[in-house]
């Protein structure tokens, strides 16, 4: 599926993003897997009965991405972001951030973890912001927490604000800010003690779709800006077209991915091309992206043969006669 659209500007701020990353790694080496799930699985027990909310959720997230994880309710998303924020932890697998391994870190460790190494964005804004702090007051409260005061933690305060596009809030509580300021205010106040990386969970579920794409617009200056890592939860498909990967989760798995490249078009104009991966786990299991599905109306048993560099997959046995509706 190749779906093509002209934005230009998405690629240089991800190439920022990613040298940014690179410096404040001490090199392009540590890269890779800056956050790693393998094998995840995370079951509940209630009343004697097992919910298996991830059953061998595999990810991994590059220092300096600005990824998506998309999925339906239900679909195990908030678990994985509860897990991966250190709130919550998985029943077997691999769960690691920034080198913290979420499985077995101590109680200790897991509260630096969660001070300094991660930030959150929550969906409620009365969850981020606190109603009788200004923004700049929110913004300089984790700095205090952390024990940094005075002028360079106002000056942070005013220059995060104006990063993300609401420095003219600065004196106002959050009441007198709109929903997409709040947010925006709230993606500041969740770097200012400068993290590693950025946790939103579905952190324009209620905004419309312009004031979505403005905050939208804020994490990704903060990702290439101060190339802070960026995983953002939603059920909303459409923030496909905002980021560069995006994730889908189905049934506790990771299913697909979209990701979206630059290509110089025939016209000379970089466009960007959108395509569509089904993920492979280590036993070779996949999951078809559900309109391939529906579109061939597959059903039970598919047929697969290799060819020398792709595989095929058609409807049904060879010679099998179609069952009737
Ligand atoms: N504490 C819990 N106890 C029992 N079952 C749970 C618990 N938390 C989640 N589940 C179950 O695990 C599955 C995944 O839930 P999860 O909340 O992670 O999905 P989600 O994709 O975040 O959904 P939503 O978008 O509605 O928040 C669901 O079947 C849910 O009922």
């Amino acid at each position: 599926m190749t779906v093509v659209h002209t934005v230009p500007d998405l690629v240089a701020l991800q190439q920022r993003a990613a040298d940014r990353a690179a410096a404040r790694a001490g090199g392009a080496d540590r890269l890779r897997g800056h956050i790693v799930c393998d094998g995840l699985v995370r079951i509940f027990k209630t009343d004697g009965v097992e919910v298996v909310a991830l059953q061998g959720l595999d990810l991994v997230v590059d220092r300096g991405e600005l990824l998506a994880i998309v999925g339906a309710s239900g679909s195990g998303k908030s678990t994985m972001l509860n897990i991966l924020s250190g709130l919550d932890v998985p029943t077997a697998g691999i769960a690691r951030v920034a080198g913290y391994d979420l499985l077995t870190m101590s109680a200790k460790k897991r509260l630096r973890y969660r001070r300094h190494t991660v930030g959150f964005v929550w969906q409620q804004t009365t969850r981020n912001l606190l109603s009788y702090l200004t923004a700049a007051e929110n913004v300089a409260l984790p700095m205090r927490l952390a024990g940094r005061r005075g002028r360079a933690a106002r000056r942070r305060s005013a220059e995060l604000l104006d990063l993300v596009g609401v420095g003219h809030c600065a004196d106002r509580r959050p009441a007198a800010m709109s929903g997409g300021e709040q947010q925006r205010c709230a993606v500041a106040v969740a770097v200012a003690n400068d993290p590693e990386v950025l946790f939103a969970d579905e952190p324009t579920g209620e905004l419309d779709e312009n004031t979505a794409a403005e905050v939208f617009a804020a994490l990704r200056t903060i990702n290439a800006e101060l190339g802070v890592t960026v995983v953002v939860v939603t059920h909303d498909q459409a923030v496909a077209t905002q980021v560069r990967r995006t994730v889908a989760i189905r049934d506790g798995r990771t299913a697909s991915e979209v990701r979206r490249s630059a290509r110089l078009g025939a016209d000379g104009v970089e466009e960007l091309v959108t395509e569509e991966y089904a993920v492979l786990d280590r036993t070779g299991r996949m999951q078809l992206p559900a309109a391939f599905v529906d579109a061939l109306a597959l059903r039970d048993r598919v047929r697969l043969t290799l060819e020398p560099d792709h595989v095929q997959v058609f409807p049904g046995f060879a010679g099998e006669r179609k069952e009737e509706p």
